[in-house]
């Protein structure tokens, strides 16, 4: 059989990004030969020493080559010598908005064996897909300052919301909880105060929700879901949420799961005019960067995110099983390293 051809761009970005992705792709190229899949890789040197360099974030010119790919691995931007918001805006979510990356899609799963901060959990108590917005509500850089530096400073950043962004982004939260056994969807917003906004998600919610008659739904504001998400964790199987609350919440998932370091993510273009982007939940990590503590796990799950995206499933769920092993042998190790954990879960794929 002739192997399969992907096309993979590999932005390794700041901080631990570079130390994560190489473990991601490790695991990758462990698994690849035993689906006859070949990835065909281009690394972009984008991120602080880029835009130090250059003064870009992200060149027009490189943004087109992206385009090209059929697949994106992030690892993190951001970086303490580049003022906040440079590579934030300018490249990650630059790149969400340019290339339609409208489904920020981030699970909640805690594996058996790994130890979540809450009482009484059992794993299947904390298993939930976050389907986060990700070209609209307060990310879209719309607003302004007035009057900098001044005691009457004004300082503007507004939340858009369009019928279109939200219904397509709903639309996909229902196809996720039409898939899942438990068929709930729960809509995370704030309608009693951003009334304009959570009243559109609302109705779009009830209008689509008709066509999903199978999907049970709920309403929850999100300070009582941050509240939930520890207390009550199983209250939840598939949530859509807009930009902002999707962030905030799912570093919630996260910390419940087990950490920020197991947490993936995929920002999804689902109607494949561009490539989809996969990449930890966290970020650069400059508290423990060139130390080798970073944990890999996070960014090794968003490659199995990108494998079912390019259609290998098998492939997916085989490294997702090679965490799951690797998560349930950790309990009473000593600390591994970045690279001792992706050398685990790669021999793991391969053996
Ligand atoms: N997608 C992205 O590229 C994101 C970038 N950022 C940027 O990253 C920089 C740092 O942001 P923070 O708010 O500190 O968030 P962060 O997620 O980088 O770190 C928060 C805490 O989690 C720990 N942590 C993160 N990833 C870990 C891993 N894989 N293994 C073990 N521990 C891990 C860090 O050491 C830190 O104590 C900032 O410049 C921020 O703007 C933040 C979030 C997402
Ligand atoms: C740095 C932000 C733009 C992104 C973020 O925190 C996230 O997507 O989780
Ligand atoms: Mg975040």
């Amino acid at each position: 059989m002739a192997s399969r051809s992907i096309r993979l761009a590999v932005i390794p970005g700041d901080g631990i990004g570079p130390e994560v992705v190489a473990e991601g792709l490790k695991v990758l190229d462990a698994v690849a030969p035993a689906f006859d899949l070949t990835f065909e890789q281009t690394a972009y040197d984008l991120g602080a020493a880029r835009w130090h360099r250059t003064g870009e974030a992200l060149p027009d010119s490189v943004l087109e080559e992206l385009r090209g790919q059929d697949v994106i691995l992030l690892g993190a931007v951001g970086d303490p010598s580049v003022p906040s918001g440079v590579l934030e805006r300018g490249l990650l979510l630059r790149t969400r908005f340019e290339l339609d990356h409208y489904v920020n899609l981030r699970p909640v799963k805690l594996f058996p064996g790994v130890q979540t901060p809450l009482a009484g959990i059992k794993p299947e108590d904390i298993d939930m897909v976050v389907v986060r917005e990700g070209t609209e509500g307060p990310y879209t850089g719309v607003g302004g300052v007035l009057r900098k530096g001044t005691p009457h400073e004004v300082a503007t950043q507004e939340s858009v919301n369009t019928a279109f962004g939200v219904e397509r982004v709903v639309r996909y939260a229902f196809e996720v909880a039409a898939k899942r056994p438990r068929k709930r969807l729960t809509l995370v917003h704030k309608d009693n105060v951003l009334t304009f906004a959570g009243d559109l998600y609302q109705r779009v919610l009830k209008r689509v929700g008709a066509e999903y008659p199978q999907v049970t739904t709920d309403y929850c504001h999100v300070d009582a879901a941050t509240m939930f998400f520890v207390n009550q964790p199983q209250r939840f199987d598939v949530v859509v949420t807009d930009n902002l609350f999707g962030d905030i919440i799912t570093d919630i998932g996260a910390a419940i799961a087990g950490g920020i370091g197991l947490a993936a993510s995929g920002n999804v273009n689902p109607d494949r005019t561009a490539p989809s982007m996969f990449e930890p939940v966290h970020g650069s990590a400059p508290d423990i960067a060139g130390q080798g503590k970073a944990d890999p796990t996070a960014t090794v799950l968003s490659v199995a995110m990108l494998l079912d995206h390019v259609g290998e499933a098998e492939a997916a769920r085989r490294v997702e099983r090679a965490v799951a092993e690797d998560l349930a042998e950790r309990r009473g190790q000593g600390a591994r390293s970045t690279a001792q954990i992706g050398d685990a879960i790669a021999k793991r794929v391969s053996g």
